[in-house]
């Protein structure tokens, strides 16, 4: 039997419907969440990422601004750049897409950014934030894949849970968060023995790898849910990390790529802008 899909496109669609209610009821108060996208460089993937946040931006009732910035920028530019968004009352959300071109730190951009309108929630204040369980915001894809999880009332208490990547941006805090929910939580990376058998236990299986056809069925469990956050191009078509038809038929629940995770990425990240325009109104949830 088939694994039923996970669709993000219609749980985004479900999520973004609500805050455009709330934006509506917040238009009331005199408050109007507004988001800087900043882009340097002209990465086509990234570009394709921009403008689908700032179509979401308008979906959703935002304020928003764009900042298209050449590769040759320089990073005391960028950093100039966010510092005026940091002090812009406009703006309660702030992000700089990755990557940057190489002459710039990615950390020290990061840094930069207002803790308060960090809302890929990348900043360390934030990721300590979520390590304590405290946490304003959540990074976007972990959260994204949360939020489905919920949907499809898939409970990570108990199970064990099986992260393949340990980036920052996703593999890290989606540990995190499966911990937080109880789950039993293994990290696994380039260097991890037993790749194979260790992910064969997992109830869930979430794949950040970045490779193209890294999970096939063998490394499934039967019934397991497998979450796929690979972003890649095999004969210039987009797809994720998991080998889809075959572990199709060996899953209980799988996400799609495109149309899994991507979409919940940009509705989370439309969520913490929501919840960074509140925090800066004094709104309680
Ligand atoms: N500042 C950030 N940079 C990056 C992040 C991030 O969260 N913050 N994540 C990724 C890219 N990313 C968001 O920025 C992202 C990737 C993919 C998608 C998505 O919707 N994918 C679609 C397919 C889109 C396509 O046609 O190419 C899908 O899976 O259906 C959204 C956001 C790295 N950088």
């Amino acid at each position: 039997m088939s694994a039923i899909r996970m669709d993000g496109k219609m749980v985004s669609a479900k999520v973004r419907g609500s805050i455009l209610d709330e934006v509506n009821r917040l238009k009331e108060r005199g408050v109007r969440p507004g988001l800087a996208v900043i882009i340097v460089g002209e990465d086509p993937a990234s570009q394709v990422y921009v403008r689908n946040k700032e179509r979401a931006c308008e979906e959703c009732g935002f304020y928003s601004e764009k900042y298209a910035l050449p590769e040759e920028t320089t990073q005391e530019q960028l950093l100039g750049l966010i510092d005026e968004l940091n002090r812009n009352p406009r703006i309660d959300g702030i992000l700089c897409q990755l990557p940057v071109p190489k002459h710039i730190s990615e950390q020290a951009v990061i840094d930069a950014i207002d803790p308060s309108k960090d809302v890929d929630a990348f900043h360390p204040v934030n990721v300590g934030k979520i390590m304590v369980g405290n946490f304003d915001f959540l990074p976007c894809t972990p959260a994204g894949v949360m939020q489905l999880l919920d949907e499809y009332n898939i409970d990570p208490k108990g199970k064990n849970c099986v992260v393949i990547g340990r980036s920052n941006i996703v593999g890290k805090p989606m540990a995190m968060l499966l911990l937080h929910r109880h789950g039993t939580v293994t990290i696994c990376h380039s260097r991890t023995q037993n790749l194979k058998e260790v992910c064969a236990q997992a109830d869930i299986l979430v794949a950040a790898v970045g490779k193209v056809d890294f999970v096939t069925a063998d490394m499934v469990k039967e019934g397991a849910t497998v979450i796929d956050v690979g972003m890649n191009r095999k004969n210039g078509k987009l797809c994720g990390d998991v080998c889809f038809d075959e572990v199709n038929e060996k899953a209980a629940y799988l996400t799609p790529v495109p149309g899994g995770v991507g979409p919940m990425t940009i509705t989370m990240l439309m969520k913490n802008t929501l919840k960074a325009a509140k925090l800066h109104a004094g709104i309680e949830d």
